[in-house]
């Protein structure tokens, strides 16, 4: 197993997909995460996202929060003091979330603040691109697992609303002072899974997502005995992870990973802190999916880490949202407990 999150080459999908295929599973089984290189989607859009987003952000708050988060379609805005599920602590961040537009419908009823509402034809644009490539991974992971090539596309429709979610991120600098507090270290954002079925994340320039290795086979976290190893900022490459739906019609076999984001000082040195931005496209299925592992998928020795087992995707979002489920308890080494409660994201 390599040391580090492995870069599958998308150059040859269309003419060798069975090697395509076979790398993106063995990254999926190994690791959860995998950056993509020569993939599809433009440099110029990419970058216009992050442009567009920082327009966003700059903006009086006030106006950001014309479209605040509204829990039912888990959407909207999220301000930096919004509070995390376990509603213990915030983390330190600011987002946006936009639903998937399935129809031309929903992209005019969609409503948006300032700056995103101008720019709906460029963000349906790099949606549908997200959701293009997204159907090409799922065909290309379900043929490696030796199942339908159907499998997974059939449950990912792109004509229904379902939770897909299109984030913007912005990370404010935060002082040493803030990011080092007398009671411990503070995350930009908490150890978590993702809980759809795949997330294509976007960076530039500045790095902070740090990734559980594979190595560590507990579905819980044992915070201060584990190593975490940062994933580097590769521009031109998307950073794609299994979420937990994945894991579950899989049993396991492909892995939901855990992730985090820290403060960008303890990577780019004592600057004081930088802004970072990042935004993300997760994938969900249909609402009424049921979370099931699939006939013949491995079993053998895994633990899911959520009560989702025969339940819809809907349902298990709706418990999410609400931060209930967790079947595995927190293995938390006690004199981190009072600084990190993990949370769900
Ligand atoms: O900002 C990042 O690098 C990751 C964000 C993330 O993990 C999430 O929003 O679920
Ligand atoms: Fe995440």
């Amino acid at each position: 197993m390599p040391d580090n999150i492995p870069i599958v080459d998308f150059a040859q999908a269309s003419k060798l997909p069975e090697i395509v295929g076979k790398d993106l599973l063995q990254a999926c089984a190994d690791w959860g995460f995998f950056y993509i290189k020569n993939h599809p989607i433009p440099q110029a859009d990419v970058e216009g996202i992050f442009e567009l987003e920082k327009r966003f952000f700059a903006q009086p708050l006030e106006v950001k929060n014309t479209v605040p988060y509204f829990p039912p379609k888990n959407a909207g805005y999220k301000p930096r003091t919004f509070a995390g599920i376990d509603n213990t602590k915030s983390d330190p961040r600011e987002a946006f979330s936009i639903n998937k537009w399935p129809t031309a419908a929903h992209t005019h009823a969609s409503v948006l603040p300032p700056v995103l509402h101008e720019a709906r034809p460029q963000i349906e644009a790099f949606q549908k691109k997200v959701q293009a490539l997204n159907r090409r991974l799922l065909e290309l992971i379900a043929h490696a697992l030796g199942l339908p090539r159907d499998q997974f596309t059939a449950c990912h429709s792109p004509d229904q609303e379902n939770f897909d979610n299109f984030d913007l991120m912005h990370y404010p600098p935060i002082s040493k002072t803030e990011e080092t507090p007398a009671d411990g270290t503070v995350y930009r954002i908490s150890p978590h899974t993702d809980w759809g079925s795949l997330t294509y994340l976007f960076q530039q320039d500045v790095g902070g997502l740090e990734v559980r290795p594979p190595k560590y086979t507990s579905p819980s976290l044992s915070l201060g005995a584990e190593e975490w190893i940062p994933a580097p900022v590769h521009n031109t490459m998307i950073l794609v992870n299994i979420g937990d739906m994945l894991e579950f019609w899989t049993a396991g076999a492909l892995k939901s990973t855990w992730h985090r984001v820290v403060p960008n000082t303890r990577l780019h040195g004592d600057t004081g802190g930088i802004d970072r931005y990042a935004f993300a496209y997760f994938v969900h299925p249909n609402r009424d999916t049921v979370l099931r592992p699939i006939e013949g998928m491995k079993r053998e020795g895994w633990v899911p880490r959520y009560r989702g087992i025969g339940r819809t995707a809907a349902e298990h979002i709706a418990a999410r949202i609400r931060g209930e489920d967790r079947i595995v308890s927190m293995q938390i080494d006690a004199d981190r407990t009072a600084r990190t409660v993990p949370m769900e994201a």
